[in-house]
């Protein structure tokens, strides 16, 4: 008779007829799976503390929802554009497309894209997004912070970004992508060193901001 050590696998015969090796295994794929089946059991009764990447995923929606939420409240009828500053985790600047202050009056008529003559547009007058949430900044600066911003940015925009110190761009769409100008953003911030990546928001976010209505009856 075998007598089996404490903790030693059982004697089985082998598909080859190599014992050894085939105890092995068994033995191993037996520990393996209580060890899975432990940690099954623990992450139950374990209070679920959400990974790094994941509370990182959901900062990214917090703030893009907020860079939404101010791209609403753009007058420029065909794009809105909403950017939200981040600096380690706070908001410290927003901002949306508009006309310079104390102009909007004046230029309520140029919200037009095309007319033969381009001072009869909107595009030689209306700050962009970014160049607002910049100025209007709350923290001294805004050096390593990170942008939100709902369109990928333009040439002028990248140049403001890198200049102010803003190390990284999180954008939702990018519609103008085959234009030169996002070609020379792009180049601008790879050569500055300012990190880029589209962000999906889920639909159901976007839903859920665009039900929002803080004036419905
Ligand atoms: O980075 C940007 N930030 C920003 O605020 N804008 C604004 C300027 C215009 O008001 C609008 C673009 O208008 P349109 O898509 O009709 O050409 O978006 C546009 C860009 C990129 O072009």
């Amino acid at each position: 008779m075998v007598r089996l050590q404490h903790n030693m696998p059982p004697k089985t015969r082998g598909q080859h007829g190599n014992e050894e090796s085939s105890r092995n295994i068994n033995y191993i794929r037996s520990k393996k799976l209580r060890c899975v089946m432990a940690s099954k059991r623990k992450s139950k009764d374990d209070i679920s503390v959400p990974s790094l990447t994941h509370r990182q995923y959901e900062d990214d929606v917090y703030f893009m929802s907020v860079a939404l939420m101010f791209a609403k409240k753009s007058p420029d009828p065909s794009t809105k554009v909403g950017a939200c500053i981040v600096n380690e985790g706070k908001i410290v600047g927003v901002g949306f497309n508009m006309m310079p202050n104390g102009c909007e009056e004046a230029f309520i008529k140029l919200w037009k894209r095309d007319d033969e003559d381009r001072l009869k547009t909107k595009y030689p007058y209306v700050c962009h997004a970014e160049l607002n949430a910049i100025m209007n900044k709350t923290s001294v600066d805004v050096k390593g912070c990170t942008i939100y911003v709902t369109l990928f940015p333009c040439n002028e925009c990248a140049k403001l970004i890198i200049q102010s110190g803003i190390r990284k761009v999180l954008y939702l769409s990018n519609k103008y992508a085959d234009t030169e100008d996002n070609e020379a953003s792009v180049e601008l911030l790879n050569r500055a060193g300012v990190t880029h990546r589209p962000f999906t928001l889920k639909q159901e976010v976007r839903d859920l901001l665009d039900s929002i209505n803080p004036f419905a009856e």
